[in-house]
């Protein structure tokens, strides 16, 4: 192939712009996101390997060597892994591959400072080399292809004006890869050994190859007067021996004792597989010896990626076999719902071959994805333990808190607003334990704003003679706090959980109870308080049911095509009607929502329920305007509760017509 030019896609153009002009305060980053590539070059290698061992050639030890030259101002990262063909060089350093990292650069807002923090979550990969170099030149061949079909890529990443990079064809004796920085000028730190070093020591050091450099002396200078040992000498310099030292401990940081891993390893480990830039909210690092032998290291983030709610979306965990990187994103190892934790499991039983099929069927990987959702649901059980400081007992004493517990405070009140929805979808995914998945609810409610309110602690502070737990859901905090049906259990003093998760509706369906106390939509069925209730207002309503009988049937017959039935209710003291849907019938608000998503709901009829206390319920008896004002009622019920009328027109009119 002679030299040719090409362009850089759209976005590659944007996503440089935006490492070069924001990322400077994390530069470093670069280097971390370099080696990385090269590790996952060797792993790529080892595993094509397993099937075709003549692709190690001559040269079966993997490893990454860093070097620089500070006269000609470059650092080169340089593996033996797979390496690049010419037209994969093309392909994988001119195009963003990842189309979750395509989507959110073409969705970037402009806002430097925004930007680079999201940006954290992507990983800016190969292209973070420009935040430190105004030249990229890349050589490589690819495993397997003989030594004059190599290939050369060079860029300045655009600051020629054009975006554009140049390929050609060269020899390449040695297989892999070498990335050569030209450092920038304000970046010649990078050229020398202690700062490169420190680097690789802070993110590099779990990486399992041998990453290399090489060893320098301390050299005397010469003596400026040979004839006087005491004459002085020239400056001393660090100068390299020739011999190569292995700069990282080169050993997979879970394959570690937990005592020789501090918490910023931990940290670092978690930054270096999630591209987060901040710390994890906890990890669980555990060696399983059983039927099925595997460890597992797993943390769980502080922050939701932008695509949480894509069910699709990769899940976090990497599989290793006895080491050996065998597949990232193996979604087989966790329920969908914790596909927000991230992570390593390493398997001593699976086959090194295993395919993403056979994953699916693998009892031992059963055995595995249980594990790690105890210890996830482990995890999560001690943040919440610890969400708050103790209170005082009635005695006046207060439990003393050890430092290690006291760091834990709000954290799971953290997890949570961040990560809360997705862990409701598992009451519908995960049966075996929906008990453990109900006590890590939390909840706003009728006398609690923020979502704190756990099913335990609503128990306890049920009312004398309250039998079920209630809840209401809505579109949002305000429609849900504001909504007529809360109106007696306010006045009563009733807490009632406010939901207003989307996930909710449907994540309810699978929680008919908590600890023995049924669960009791307020919005379903004939309001029934039980003993909550005296004689006299049981009487009263029944008394009014009966004089109001004959004004029902009229309602009914109004309003027959839109209303199942309608009836009195001692639900309501202010508001003059609501509606409700029959205790086994589908939530106005679940049916509004599959609407909204181009689903086909099933018609729901509801039930309408009037006050017979109010005013303008009373005012319906021989008024000339019924069919007015019953379709009024109807129709601003349905307001009320976040709906619009069927035909908000007709609604219009008929309020215009009774207002001049
Ligand atoms: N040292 C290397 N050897 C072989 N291929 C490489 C090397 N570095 C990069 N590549 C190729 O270039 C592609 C793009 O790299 P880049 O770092 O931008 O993204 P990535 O590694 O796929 O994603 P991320 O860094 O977010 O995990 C890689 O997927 C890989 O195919």
């Amino acid at each position: 192939m002679t030299k040719q030019t090409m362009n850089f896609q759209a976005e590659v153009a944007q996503l440089l712009h935006l490492v070069t002009h924001s990322l400077y305060s994390n530069k470093e980053i670069f280097l971390r996101e370099l080696i990385s590539n090269a590790s996952d070059a060797c792993d790529k290698l080892r595993f094509e390997a397993i099937n075709n061992s003549g692709l190690y050639e001559n040269d079966p030890e993997l490893k990454v060597k860093v070097t620089f030259d500070k006269d000609a101002k470059t650092l080169t990262i340089t593996d033996n892994g797979i390496g690049l063909s010419q037209q994969e060089a093309i392909d994988n350093l001119g195009t963003i591959a990842k189309s979750g990292t395509k989507d959110f650069v073409s969705k970037l807002s402009g806002d430097q400072k925004a930007d680079s923090q999201l940006i954290g979550q992507f990983g800016v990969g190969f292209y973070s080399g420009f935040i430190v170099a105004d030249k990229i030149t890349v050589e490589s061949r690819r495993a397997g292809l003989p030594a004059d079909q190599a290939v050369r890529w060079v860029s300045d990443g655009g600051a020629s004006g054009g975006g554009a990079f140049e390929v050609e064809s060269i020899t390449r004796e040695a297989r892999g890869t070498s990335v050569i920085l030209h450092l920038r000028d304000d970046a010649q730190d990078y050229a020398q050994a202690w700062k490169v070093k420190g680097i690789i020591n802070k993110y590099s050091d779990h990486i399992s190859l041998p990453i290399q450099m090489e060893k320098e002396e301390w050299k005397d200078g010469e003596l400026i007067n040979p004839s006087d040992e005491n004459g002085g000498r020239q400056p001393g310099a660090m100068v390299k021996t020739g011999e190569w030292e292995t700069v990282n401990k080169a050993n997979a940081i879970w394959a570690r004792a937990k005592k020789d891993i501090s918490p910023e390893q931990y940290d670092d480990f978690y930054k270096q597989i999630s591209h987060d830039f901040e710390a994890p909210l906890a990890h669980t690092h555990n060696r399983v010896e059983g039927s099925t032998e595997y460890t597992q290291l797993l943390y769980i983030p502080g922050k939701a990626p932008m695509d949480l709610y894509n069910r699709e979306k990769s899940a976090g965990v990497k599989l290793y076999v006895k080491r050996v990187f065998i597949m990232d994103d193996a979604e087989a190892l966790l329920p969908t719902y914790l596909r927000f934790v991230k992570g390593v499991v390493d398997s001593v039983d699976l086959p090194l071959n295993v395919s993403r099929e056979l994953l699916q069927e693998s009892r031992d990987v059963k055995a595995i994805r249980e594990g790690n959702t105890k210890r996830v649901l482990s995890m999560l059980e001690t943040l919440a333990k610890h969400d708050k400081l103790p209170e005082a007992g009635a005695d006046g004493v207060t439990d003393v808190v050890s430092e290690e517990d006291k760091a834990q405070v709000g954290k799971y009140s953290k997890f949570y607003a961040e990560f809360g929805a997705v862990l409701k979808e598992g009451l519908g995914e995960d049966f075996a334990n929906k008990e453990r998945l109900a006590k890590l609810l939390r909840f706003a409610s009728s006398t609690t704003d923020s979502v704190s309110v756990s099913l335990a602690d609503y128990k306890a502070r049920m009312k004398e003679g309250q039998e079920a737990i209630y809840y209401i859901t809505a579109d949002n905090a305000a429609a849900a706090k504001n909504s007529p049906q809360l109106e007696v259990f306010k006045k009563k003093g009733i807490e009632v959980l406010l939901m207003t998760d989307r996930v909710d509706e449907w994540a309810l369906n699978y929680l008919h109870d908590f600890d023995g106390t049924p669960m009791q939509s307020v919005a379903k069925g004939a309001v029934d308080l039980g003993k909550l209730q005296d004689e006299a207002e049981k009487k009263a309503a029944e008394e009014a049911a009966e004089a109001f009988k004959p004004l029902l049937a009229k309602l009914k017959e109004a309003l027959k095509d839109k209303a199942q039935d309608v009836r009195v209710t001692t639900r309501l003291v202010d508001s003059p009607a609501c509606l409700v849907v029959q205790d086994d019938g589908m939530s106005t608000q679940l049916a509004r929502m599959l609407k909204q998503a181009g689903q086909v709901a099933p018609e729901v009829k509801p039930v309408l329920e009037v006050n017979a206390e109010h005013a303008l319920v009373k005012k319906l008896d021989g008024s000339v305007h019924f069919n007015d004002l019953a379709h009024i009622l109807f129709d601003q019920a349905l307001l009320a509760e976040g709906g619009l009328p069927a035909d908000p027109a007709a609604y219009v009119k008929r309020v215009n017509a009774l207002l001049v």
